[in-house]
């Protein structure tokens, strides 16, 4: 088997880290492989649980007694112990994980002739889902919301996420992308095997690292629908629906770390693809139907 470590462009590379380039292949483990949990469990422990206080530190804030030199010894030994798992800890995968991950290939799962895959992007409350609703009705699309997927996984009961997912959604912050990525990707392969081929990818990729992974070891996009509208308009849009949602982050305080998110972290990824002549802008300012109608007008010509 070769030892591609990865096809992504030199810029791109040099922005995210080696050990970037050698966790992706995990994502074509099943959800319940034990690549998977190993990596969820490794975010877990990084985000909801502050490493354990050296021993160390609890060592010296305790006065020595007089024969205390083999207490001091095993206390100084226990530190170093401490120290170096402390390290280790930090680190994020086991040795193991990474030898496992630089040996599978980064081929795509499918071609763009076998899945045909629009991203569709916009801000918060843009419309992207309710023109994908449309789109289904009409065309044959598959509709992947990716923030459907995560709700989903989030609301499973068992799933070792759960906590996690509802985390960043309330923060308004991006899912870690290994647990996003396997979620579309199991979702395209289901429908795939169930002979379907066009996708919408709703609200997915926000994050550069997610749009590197995905057409790495999914599959290239087709294009992308990105839907533009003024923070206002979104706003009023995301009051009206947080009426009826029962989503947990249609509240004020969520939408304004939404805007941000989307301004810092997903614009870019509209930016990285404009410059390869992959987006069509759709200005969403305008009722329902003429929204529509320029989508329309641009699957037809792009797809
Ligand atoms: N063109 C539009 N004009 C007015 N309201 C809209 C329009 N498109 C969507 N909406 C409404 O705005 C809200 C957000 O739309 P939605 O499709 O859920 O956005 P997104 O998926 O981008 O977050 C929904 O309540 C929807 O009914
Ligand atoms: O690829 C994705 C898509 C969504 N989300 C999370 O899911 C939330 C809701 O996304 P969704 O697309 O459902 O709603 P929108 O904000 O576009 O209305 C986002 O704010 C993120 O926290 C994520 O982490 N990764």
């Amino acid at each position: 088997m070769s030892f591609i470590i990865s096809s992504v462009p030199c810029t791109i590379l040099a922005r995210s880290s080696t050990r970037y380039a050698l966790r992706v292949p995990l994502l074509f483990r099943p959800l319940t492989s034990r690549g998977f949990h190993a990596k969820v469990k490794i975010l877990q422990k990084k985000k909801f649980h502050e490493p354990s206080k050296p021993i160390r530190a609890e060592a010296v804030s305790t006065p020595p007694s007089r024969n205390s030199g083999k207490s001091l010894l095993l206390v100084a030994s226990l530190a170093i112990v401490t120290t170096i798992a402390s390290f280790l800890y930090q680190k994020d995968e086991p040795q193991e994980f990474i030898e496992e991950e630089i040996k599978m290939s980064q081929t795509p799962e499918f071609t763009t002739e076998q899945v045909k895959v629009i991203f569709v992007l916009g801000g918060p409350g843009a419309g992207k889902g309710t023109q994908c609703a449309k789109l289904v009705a009409d065309h044959d699309f598959v509709h992947l919301s990716a923030g459907d997927l995560l709700r989903a996984e989030q609301a499973r009961e068992g799933s070792e996420v759960g906590a996690l997912i509802k985390h960043y959604i309330t923060e308004g912050l991006i899912v870690p992308q290994e647990i996003t990525i396997q979620l579309l990707n199991t979702a395209i392969k289901e429908n795939y095997s169930k002979g379907r081929q066009n996708f919408l990818i709703d609200g997915f990729p926000r994050k550069m690292d997610q749009a590197i992974t995905f057409e790495e070891i999914v599959v290239p996009s087709r294009f992308v629908l990105f839907f533009d509208c003024p923070e206002s308009v979104m706003l009023e849009r995301l009051l009206e629906r947080g009426k009826t949602s029962g989503r947990d982050d249609d509240n004020a305080e969520s939408i304004k770390k939404r805007f941000k998110t989307f301004e810092e972290t997903s614009m870019p990824v509209v930016e990285y693809f404009a410059k390869q002549d992959k987006v069509v802008k759709i200005v969403c300012d305008k009722s329902v139907n003429e929204v529509y109608a320029e989508v329309e007008t641009a699957i037809e010509k792009r797809l």
